[in-house]
């Protein structure tokens, strides 16, 4: 029987009859209670379900079928030559160090018009740039959860480009502040990183996007996969990336029919300025201990909290300093003719683990892998007699702790 049927008829069967079922469901509802509703709601759905069973030789095909025109059109796209630099316009914030310092200067010897902003215009990182770059990078100072410095920029931009519009603004301010579990991180970390990594590129976004339609150009943010998995201690920064992936999924979708592009980039872990100061690191752990109130303290104890920046500081040990993957993603998402609207920019173990792992499985991987801690909260230890290590008096090694677990 389902043989008989070729693939066009029977997705108009299976449309049919979803409208008929929510049609059945839309013109019964109102003098139904819920419980025939939900009747005919079921019939519909059964209704739904027979007619996929006569069609289902035909879905593996279709799926073969939808999956080669995908690699098929991916593989046309990325033939297609890269759109040229000469003429376009690029705005970045956060160019004092790191992805954005690295970036700058790679568009500029591409033949972009770079506006490379940076908090401090004489620190090493604006020094650097004006030294290696072309006359045609212009330095600005932002700092981007000041509204009056980022319609000072708009100003200084909009004097540059003349009647142009600007073709691409990469949004790469971001800040970490501390690394700590969310009971501990204070509520001073959690607004800074909200501040800057969220309400400071929702700023700049809407302040620059009339001149991005003008040129019907492309909006690049950088992101975190701490955005959308939850790495432990990373609260405060995931929440933050999390609502700035949202606001650009929103925004991709808003600005479609005036064809602005709205990528996000998603790097995995780099040894940049913030990830290797250690200097930086215990400032901010000893601010956090001082920070926390002495029953928390109590409960958690000072060395579960060393633990964990010193976990930290070995992590980025081991980043990579080779920041091309993200800087090579960041001009694809500005020069590619049709950019993806995700990027992830370097092997990120942990995208793996949470995308394809089921949740027990994740939730053990994903500790393991980002922060192996070994020290448990002192609550945690008096409760069960264990020691600074989280091993039972009784017991001689932590191995046999784990192995009981
Ligand atoms: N390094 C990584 O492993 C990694 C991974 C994923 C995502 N990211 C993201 O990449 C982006 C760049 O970070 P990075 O790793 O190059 O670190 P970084 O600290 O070297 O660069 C951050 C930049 O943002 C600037 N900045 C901070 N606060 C600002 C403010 N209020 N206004 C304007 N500029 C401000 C800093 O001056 C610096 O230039 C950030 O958004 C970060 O969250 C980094
Ligand atoms: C958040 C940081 C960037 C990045 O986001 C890192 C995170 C450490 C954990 C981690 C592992 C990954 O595989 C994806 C990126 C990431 C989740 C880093 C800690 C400090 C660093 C920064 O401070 C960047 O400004």
């Amino acid at each position: 029987m389902s043989e008989n049927y070729n693939i066009p008829f029977w997705i108009y069967l299976a449309v049919v009859s979803l409208f008929v079922g929510g049609a059945m469901k839309k013109i019964l509802a109102p003098h139904l209670s819920v419980g025939p509703t939900l009747v005919a709601w079921l019939g519909a759905t059964v209704l739904v379900e027979r007619l996929w069973g006569f069609c289902l030789p035909a879905i593996p095909l279709l799926v073969l079928l939808a999956a080669m025109g995908c690699i098929y059109s991916r593989s046309r796209t990325a033939q297609l030559p890269n759109l040229p630099a000469q003429g376009k316009a690029v705005f970045i914030t956060g160019c004092d160090s790191g992805f954005g310092n690295a970036a700058a200067k790679r568009l500029d010897s591409l033949g972009f018009e770079v506006f490379a902003t940076v908090l401090n215009l004489e620190g090493d990182g604006a020094r650097e740039l004006q030294r290696s770059c072309s006359s045609r990078l212009t330095l600005l100072q932002v700092d981007i959860t000041q509204p009056q410095q980022v319609q000072q920029a708009l100003l200084d931009t909009k004097a540059k480009l003349g009647l142009r519009g600007l073709w691409g603004l990469v949004n790469n301010a971001g800040v970490c502040l501390n690394l700590g579990d969310a009971e501990l991180t204070l509520m001073s970390n959690f607004r800074c990183c909200m501040e800057v990594n969220f309400f400071g590129t929702v700023s700049v976004t809407k302040s620059f996007l009339p001149l991005v339609r003008q040129a019907k150009g492309r909006i690049v943010n950088i992101s975190s996969p701490a955005g959308e998995q939850p790495f432990p201690c990373l609260a405060a920064y995931g929440s933050s990336k999390a609502a700035l992936n949202l606001f650009t999924e929103t925004l991709r979708h808003e600005l479609n029919h005036w064809g602005v592009r709205v990528i996000t980039i998603l790097p995995s872990s780099y040894r940049t300025a913030a990830s290797s100061n250690h200097a930086h690191w215990d400032q901010q752990n000893k601010e956090l201990l001082q920070g926390l109130s002495p029953e928390l303290l109590e409960d958690y104890g000072e060395d579960y909290v060393t633990e964990t920046k010193n976990l930290f500081q070995s992590f980025s040990e081991r980043a990579s300093t080779d920041f091309s993957p993200v800087i090579d993603t960041i001009v694809q998402a500005l020069s590619s003719p049709q950019p993806q609207a995700r990027y992830h920019a370097g092997l990120s173990l942990m995208y793996f683990i949470h995308s394809y792992l089921p949740l027990s499985l994740r939730d053990r991987l994903q500790k393991k892998r980002f922060l192996k801690k070994t020290v448990m909260p002192r609550a945690l230890r008096k409760k069960s007699g264990l020691d600074a290590n989280g091993c039972h008096s009784n017991i001689n090694t932590c191995e046999e702790k784990q192995n009981l677990q």
